[in-house]
């Protein structure tokens, strides 16, 4: 059975058209006008236990929506879902006890009480017995290492400890099905890299099945096997990001260091031209014509140093978001 099943989800916001001023409002009092915001336009994914998949979209296109058909907060206008093998919008108990939701411009922690308080009482809600919520508590602190900061109110930690925190209290009930929306939001640096270890690490030793969104690219490269990638309510792309360069960048970036500086025109005969500054140069190569190319640029160029990579993942992302979908081009 798969962890998380998405079949055709659509997601129909209904929203109030008010003319502007006074007399829009009572205008719009008498007359009432909506118009109907397509969010989610029929997306269908599967992704099996102990997957990490990321979620990628621009803002506005139906990430969250979607998370939120998945955990039964809003119901799907069409099609179905099925989680843990429940209904979401059910919301059974058996159904919360296996999913968590952690958005990173939401808090659930209490902010003038210490941390320790908010998870006894999630501890209490998910009825876990006393012993088994203490070993669990100081397990997950110990991977987030968040040891000694548990019992000072909420409102002393930094942004970073608070995320732990949160993540600390959502996973008391050991849920099999994690939904995260933006984690790392707002985090430095330091604390983005051990929020997501520390999910590489959760997902590894529980197993769990981790759906997530980001910005940061890193947090997808380092976490997700899986992407899938969403616009405008429409899902572009479902597979390895590999898979998504291969598809969306038929090209590889050749990075040169010069012995000596070369013109422009001269390095253009051998790729596109992405950046030549100094001595260092960027070029772009259609992957079919990469070994041809390398070849000319060591038998005709000063080279001192070679080194091909995949472009990066944010700059292939970017483009795809900026172009039209295929039927609004
Ligand atoms: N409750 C709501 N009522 C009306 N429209 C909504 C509602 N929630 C979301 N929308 C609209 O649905 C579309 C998708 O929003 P959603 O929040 O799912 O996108 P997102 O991909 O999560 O974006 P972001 O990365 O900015 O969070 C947007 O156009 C948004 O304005």
């Amino acid at each position: 059975m798969s962890a998380i099943l998405a079949e055709n989800l659509v997601k129909r916001y209904l929203v109030a058209q008010k003319p502007p001023g006074f007399w829009g409002e009572v205008r719009h009092f008498f007359l009432r006008a909506y118009k109907v915001v397509e969010a989610v336009r029929g997306v269908s994914f599967r992704i099996e236990p102990g997957e990490v998949v990321g979620f990628l979209g621009p803002n506005g296109a139906g990430k969250t929506t979607t998370l939120k058909m998945l955990t039964g907060l809003v119901h799907p206008s069409e099609g179905r879902a099925l989680v843990a093998g429940h209904v979401p919008q059910r919301r059974e108990r058996a159904f919360l006890r296996k999913i968590t939701l952690v958005m990173g411009n939401k808090q659930q922690l209490i902010w003038d009480l210490p941390a320790w308080d908010s998870f006894r009482m999630n501890a209490a809600v998910y009825e876990i017995p006393e012993g088994e919520f203490k070993k669990r508590a100081w397990e997950l602190a110990e991977m987030l290492g968040l040891e000694g900061k548990l019992h000072q109110p909420v409102r002393k930690l930094s942004l970073g400890e608070r995320m732990k925190a949160e993540l600390l209290a959502a996973l008391l009930h050991r849920p099999e099905v994690l939904f995260l929306d933006e984690p790392t939001l707002g985090l430095d640096v330091n604390a983005q890299a051990a929020v997501r270890g520390f999910l590489k690490e959760y997902n590894r030793r529980y197993g769990a099945t981790l759906l997530l969104t980001s910005h940061y690219m890193a947090d997808i490269t380092a976490l997700a096997e899986r992407v899938l990638l969403i616009h405008r309510g429409r899902l572009l792309f479902d597979g390895s990001l590999e898979a998504l360069l291969l598809r969306f960048a038929p090209y590889k970036e050749v990075r040169l260091s010069l012995e000596r500086p070369v013109e422009e025109g001269l390095l253009a005969h051998f790729g596109e031209v992405r950046a030549l500054e100094g001595l260092e140069a960027r070029l772009i190569v259609p992957r079919d014509r990469l070994l041809e190319a390398v070849g000319a640029v060591l038998d005709h160029l000063p080279v001192a140093d070679l080194e091909v990579k995949e472009p990066p993942v944010e700059e292939v992302i970017g483009r795809i978001f900026q172009d039209p979908l295929p039927e609004e081009a």
